[in-house]
């Protein structure tokens, strides 16, 4: 991926009908891909509290997600992706306070900023892409990804890469037109798989986070309907 991209995206989760119903609407299937992301973070998830995301995805390299302006809004998320190792290596040093690591690999500043594994999983991914029929502009062009994590979790995602913000509402006005096509209940929400991971494998995590995340959204005894963990 092109470095600072702004990822903006609404998770649904998929029925037996969706790959056929993305056939009706003209998608292509660009590929099915297997791979393992791997999860890093301090033993306080001081990252994730902080809604940024490490990870190493095979054959892909270091990857690091952090809010955009937005963050998580609703029934969508909006994030950048960094992907070039100096860059990561530098918003990690922010994030975590930390100075003087200078700007090399990611693998070289794990144990000085005390990142350690906390997740490991392998997806099966079937990507399409689409283009709505219809719409005056073309850009940015849709794609579905349906996954299958191998803990038995299955989740999709609508999504659209654009540049800057200014771009956001038309992707977004694009993304729900395409969602609702595919049948997705306007209210739908779905987890990430590392939030499912989470909530199965390191429940004590999960909570964790859960009320670092309810702390920050929601005045005190009100219902948190959008909770950012999905
Ligand atoms: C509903 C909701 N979604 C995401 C988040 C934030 N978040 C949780 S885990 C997480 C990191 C994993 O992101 P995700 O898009 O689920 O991973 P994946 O689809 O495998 O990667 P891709 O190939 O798209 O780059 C984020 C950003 C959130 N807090 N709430
Ligand atoms: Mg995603």
């Amino acid at each position: 991926m092109a470095q600072g991209l702004i990822e903006v995206e609404r998770k649904f989760l998929p029925g037996p009908g969706t790959e056929e119903r993305l056939q009706e609407l003209g998608g292509t299937l660009e590929h099915r891909v297997t791979f393992r992301d791997t999860y890093y973070d301090t033993p306080e998830l001081s990252l994730m509290q902080a809604d940024h995301w490490l990870r190493r995805r095979e054959d892909s390299g270091w990857e690091l997600k952090c809010p955009g302006a937005a963050g998580v809004l609703g029934h969508h998320t909006e994030y950048k992706e960094l992907s070039a190792e100096p860059t990561i290596v530098a918003q990690l040093c922010k994030v975590l306070g930390a100075d003087g690591l200078g700007a090399g690999d990611v693998a070289a500043v794990l144990g000085p900023l005390g990142l350690q594994e906390v997740a490991s999983f392998v997806t099966k991914r079937s990507a399409w892409k689409l283009v709505l029929l219809g719409t005056d502009e073309e850009e940015p062009q849709l794609r579905v990804d349906l996954d299958t994590a191998d803990f038995g979790y299955a989740v999709g995602e609508v999504e659209a890469l654009v540049h800057e913000e200014a771009e956001v509402p038309t992707a977004l006005e694009k993304i729900h037109r395409l969602s609702s096509m595919l049948g997705v209940p306007a209210q739908e929400t779905a987890p990430a798989k590392l939030i499912v991971y989470l909530q199965r494998f390191r429940p004590q995590d999960y909570q964790r986070l859960l009320e670092v995340n309810s702390s920050k959204q929601r005045p005190q005894g009100t219902e948190d309907p959008d909770n950012c963990l999905g």
